[in-house]
């Protein structure tokens, strides 16, 4: 028996939230907006609290429809943004690679995130870091690719990016990775689930309603 096991329609898109976090002026709603309707404001405001927006993308032959969730950055939103976190599919931890204070603070988007998305230590949860304003000049850096990546291997993440929403660089990239991340993700659960199911007794007797995570996996 090989391959995970698709349960839903082939004509059906998954959805999937995603959510962006980082410091206020980052750059979170450009980047939804860049990628939504490619479109970019030089004077973009402060979000207050959360807005969302659907957008579908396609990934390997698959479509899927990305519905983005941008929350307010400033401190004194974090009771408005933090009861959206539950249910989010993959995670965006964002800085602005000219602002070396939001790129020390992803650690505590990332433990932010954790803790109001109930997400325990240890699950292979599909975040991405995004280096948005790539299109700074040399000058104006303060926050190294090496230091990203560094970063990223210290905590485990696999996918790191960095992004300019003023000129568009790499930032339908940007999502494209966020959902391949979460494939690899949800393989990576499907495996372990059907690791399980293949060590069950069978000799013990199983009640009727039981229900299974590998039903309808064929053979191939
Ligand atoms: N140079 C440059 N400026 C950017 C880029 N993305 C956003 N900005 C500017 O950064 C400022 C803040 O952008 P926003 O998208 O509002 O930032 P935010 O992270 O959503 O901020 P909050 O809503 O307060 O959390 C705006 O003046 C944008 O024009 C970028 O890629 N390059």
């Amino acid at each position: 028996m090989s391959g995970r096991v698709n349960m839903r329609p082939s004509n059906k898109n998954t959805l999937l939230k995603v959510v962006i976090l980082g410091d206020g002026g980052v750059g979170k709603s450009c980047l939804m907006n860049r990628f939504v309707s490619n479109h970019f404001d030089e004077h973009s405001f402060h979000t207050i609290g959360v807005e969302f927006l659907n957008k579908d993308i396609e990934v390997d032959n698959e479509t899927y429809t990305l519905q983005i969730w941008d929350t307010a950055g400033q401190e004194r939103f974090k009771t408005l943004r933090t009861p959206f976190y539950r249910g989010s599919d993959i995670c965006m931890l964002t800085y602005a690679i000219d602002d070396k204070s939001s790129f020390r603070n992803i650690t505590m988007w990332k433990n932010e995130f954790m803790y109001y998305a109930d997400i325990k230590e240890n699950t292979h949860f599909p975040f991405i870091v995004v280096g948005n304003k790539s299109d700074i000049s040399n000058e104006e850096r303060e926050v190294s690719q090496l230091e990203l990546e560094t970063w990223c291997n210290e905590n485990g993440i696999a996918s790191c990016i960095e992004t300019s929403a003023k000129n568009a660089s790499n930032v339908q990239e940007a999502f494209k990775m966020a959902v391949q991340h979460w494939l690899r993700a949800e393989s990576r659960a499907d495996r372990n689930d059907c690791t399980y199911s293949d060590t069950v007794d069978l000799n013990k007797k199983q009640s009727d309603n039981r229900s299974s995570c590998c039903a309808g996996a064929t053979d191939e």
